[in-house]
């Protein structure tokens, strides 16, 4: 890598993707350290999949920069597996479909994500939060440096989500590795979370969210979201997206889109998520 710093798992600079003629996402900036969980938020369609899919080299960047640490290994849980249901699978074998693993390392992943005594069960009885845990255990199996999950908690209750993140966050204090991780709501990985990127087709803003401490500013995170009240976030942006899909720019203009060159206020204020017209 270029960038000089010993802890870079992966950088994008600029990144875009082009397909059919048209950009799905462009002027994506982010980097991921080990021991640094990055969430990617954004509304439906707004390129967080194919930012991560660049991150990882599954799609190569149509233009722009992807760098990735020599030697890095990710795991990956991907947003969709496609599990034929006719056909037996355990959670030992679902661990080694991509290639054989000792049978130590298959426990130890287990155990981690608290599913060790589901060895031998049937993927097919497992629970939303015992699939993805299982899951996660494929993807931490390899001991990653870099771990990558598409929506981790689909599938899985409230008091699971929070459950999942802090698992999460432990498997990275664990291993040490970085985390790229895909969320559609900010409010609940919020705690877990080191940096933020918001995407809409385009980095809209990226940013620390407010450190929560302790239970009770845990718990009124928890209710804020419950009852429709807004998280809080640090960023800076420079340009509003309305309603309609269009944007305001911090010079009173406005444009069908924005574009890769929209940069950033460069004062922090702070910022309801939920009242972004991104969604
Ligand atoms: N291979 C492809 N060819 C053409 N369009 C694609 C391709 N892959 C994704 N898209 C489109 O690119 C856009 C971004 O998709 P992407 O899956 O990255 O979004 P996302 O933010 O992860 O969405 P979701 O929250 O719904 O999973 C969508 O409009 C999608 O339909």
């Amino acid at each position: 890598m270029t960038k000089k710093d010993a802890d870079l798992l992966v950088s994008l600079d600029d990144a875009g993707i082009r397909r059919e003629g048209r950009f799905l996402v462009r002027g994506v900036s982010f980097d991921v350290r080990r021991g640094e969980i990055v969430t990617l938020i954004g509304p439906n369609g707004a390129g967080k999949s194919t930012s991560a899919k660049m991150a990882i080299g599954v799609f190569e960047p149509d233009e722009g920069r992807v760098i990735r640490a020599a030697r890095l290994k990710i795991g990956y849980v991907p947003q969709k597996l496609n599990i034929d249901h006719s056909l037996p699978l355990t959670v030992r074998r679902l661990m080694t479909v991509t290639g054989p693993l000792p049978r130590s390392a298959i426990q130890d992943a287990l155990e981690q994500v608290g599913i060790a005594h589901m060895e031998e069960a049937s993927v097919q009885t497992l629970s939303g939060g015992e699939f993805q845990r299982a899951l996660l255990a494929r993807a931490i199996a390899r001991k990653p440096d870099l771990l990558v999950l598409d929506e981790p908690v689909q599938g899985v209750d409230y008091s699971g989500e929070i459950a999942l993140y802090e698992l999460i966050s432990k498997i990275r204090d664990r291993q040490g590795c970085g985390v790229l991780m895909i969320s559609h709501d900010l409010h609940v990985v919020m705690a877990q979370t080191d940096t933020v990127v918001c995407l809409n087709g385009h980095v809209c803003c990226t940013g620390t969210p407010e450190a929560v401490s302790g239970s009770e500013a845990y718990q009124a995170l928890f209710c804020a979201r419950a009852s429709g009240a807004l998280a809080v976030y640090r960023h800076h942006h420079d340009h509003t997206h309305l309603p309609d899909g269009k944007v305001r720019h911090a010079d009173g203009t406005v444009t069908e889109h924005c574009t890769p060159g929209d940069g950033h206020h460069d004062h922090a204020h702070e910022h309801g998520h939920g009242e972004t017209s991104h969604a």
